[in-house]
């Protein structure tokens, strides 16, 4: 080729590579061993805010220096020695993701740095308004567990006990101390596990309750603390996290705690004395990190003196032991849980039922023996049960089987007119149903002829 036919050639290859670099979306831009640019495609001028004078024969680190980029690529090229990818931000607001790419001589000095780079201030912005949907999307959820959850605002109380442990309760909520909750069947110990834990700052740490009278001995152990694989026939492949692991940084609820068997007493004292667990068959000691709240309406104390409970064991469990008194002891909190269960009740029926005042008072007054339970149970039977919108009290009579107030004796009369009166209801009663004196004589069982006798005197009719 003669050297006017190369020159052509070289000619129309430089032409040829403008025009690709001109033309080009992405931003490509040369730079020589010391960073100074030799040349820039057109479309850096809007992504840098610069012309492209104002880049040409300029050193990378200056325009670094003067913010027409946050970090030059050309100038970690040059400190790196190598080829380096980053996001850049520009002056005019863009955001570029860079590769540079040092040309080397023989020597390995660096002596060209090719850039390219591509707008992605689109897909940054898509990404931060995906981080800040994503954060809002935590805090409805967060609001949505606090809602489904019961934190310490829910809990309804008026009585001097239940204020005294309300108090202590939220005092003690974010210390690491163990709970041992003590009270009768439904007085709310769970309930109360709950709030304290969703007064804790391990709030967003899962909350794992298990009934440990309700699960057979040999399968509580693995419940507990997992198993690993091939522990026993049956087990799965890979193992099991037990309820501890689950727990993590969260809240374990280990609720009958009297009725826990004593050989895994012993395993749980150790695993609470030395805060680590082994899974059934695992070797590997696996930390406790989470929080335990120990529940139980058995006397410990007696199963101790029995030899059903370990007072070590004992001992460990009751750093912070709270009392949950019976309903009948602070019946001030009874008006209280029952507008929140009615509203509760209504809110799942989907229905509008309110209690008039005379059952009202049956309700505040009535002896609860399975305490708040009781009480959840009997007004959910209400709304469920009664056809009209209002509970009246002989719906609650019904349902507590409370004799109706005509049997009660509310005012002092002679006692013989008593006896006539109550005499004069029964027989009444039993002509209704049963018609003929032979039959009344019979049930009553006294004479037909005092029976007849009795009516004469009663001035009862019958046919
Ligand atoms: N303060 C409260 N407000 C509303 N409902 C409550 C409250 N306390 C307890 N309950 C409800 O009463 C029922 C019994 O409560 P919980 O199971 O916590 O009692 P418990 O003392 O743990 O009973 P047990 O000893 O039998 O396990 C549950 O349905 C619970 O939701």
């Amino acid at each position: 080729m003669s050297n006017n036919k190369l020159l052509d050639h070289y000619k129309q290859a430089y032409e040829e590579l403008k025009l690709i670099l001109d033309l080009s979306y992405d931003q490509i831009t040369i730079a020589d061993g010391n960073g100074v640019f030799t040349r820039v495609s057109k479309s850096c001028e809007p992504y840098f805010g610069v012309q492209e004078k104002g880049i040409i024969g300029i050193n990378a680190f200056e325009l670094e220096k003067n913010g027409v980029f946050d970090v030059s690529v050309t100038a970690e090229v040059i400190r790196k020695g190598k080829k380096v990818t980053l996001i850049q931000k520009t002056g005019a607001n863009k955001i570029l993701m860079v590769t540079g790419i040092p040309i080397l001589d023989e020597n390995n000095n660096i002596t060209k740095i090719i850039n390219i780079s591509r707008d992605i201030t689109e897909n940054q912005n898509l990404g931060l308004e995906l981080k800040e949907v994503q954060s809002k999307l935590q805090w409805f959820q967060k609001e949505l567990n606090k809602r489904q959850g019961i934190d310490s605002s829910d809990v309804s109380y008026k009585s001097p006990s239940m204020r005294k442990i309300m108090d202590l309760i939220l005092h003690i909520a974010d210390l690491d101390a163990t709970v041992l909750l003590l009270g009768e069947t439904g007085v709310g110990k769970g309930y109360i596990s709950r709030v304290i834990h969703e007064s804790s700052i391990r709030k967003n740490e899962p909350f794992v309750p298990i009934n440990c009278g309700a699960i057979p001995e040999n399968l509580l152990e693995s419940e507990l603390f997992g198993y690993e694989s091939g522990a026993f026939s049956g087990a799965n492949k890979g193992g099991k996290k037990g309820l501890f692991e689950i727990a993590g940084k969260g809240t374990i609820f280990l609720d009958e705690i009297g009725d826990m068997p004593m050989n895994l007493q012993v395993k749980l004292l150790h695993a609470l004395e030395e805060k680590q667990i082994f899974r059934v068959g695992g070797e590997r000691p696996i930390k406790i990190e989470g929080r335990l709240i120990a529940a139980t309406n058995k006397d410990l104390k007696k199963l101790i003196s029995e030899g059903k409970f370990r007072e070590d064991l004992y001992y460990r469990l009751n750093v912070v032991p709270v009392t949950i008194p019976p309903l009948r002891e602070r019946k001030e909190d009874i008006p209280g849980l029952v507008k929140k269960i009615l509203d509760k009740c209504n809110k799942e029926h989907n229905t509008q039922k309110y209690i008039s005042q005379g059952a009202y008072n049956i309700l505040i007054n009535y002896d609860y023996k399975g305490n708040i339970r009781e009480l959840g149970n009997i007004i959910e039977r209400l709304v469920i049960t009664t056809l009209g919108d209002i509970i009246e009290d002989i719906n609650v009579r019904e349902i507590l089987e409370i004799p109706n107030e005509q049997n009660n004796i509310d005012e002092i009369i002679p006692l013989k007119l008593a006896v006539e009166d109550l005499e004069r209801r029964i027989l009444i009663s039993a002509f209704d149903k049963y018609k003929t004196t032979r039959k009344v004589a019979e049930v009553l069982k006294i004479d037909q002829s005092t029976v007849v006798k009795k009516a004469k005197k009663l001035n009862i009719k019958y046919c």
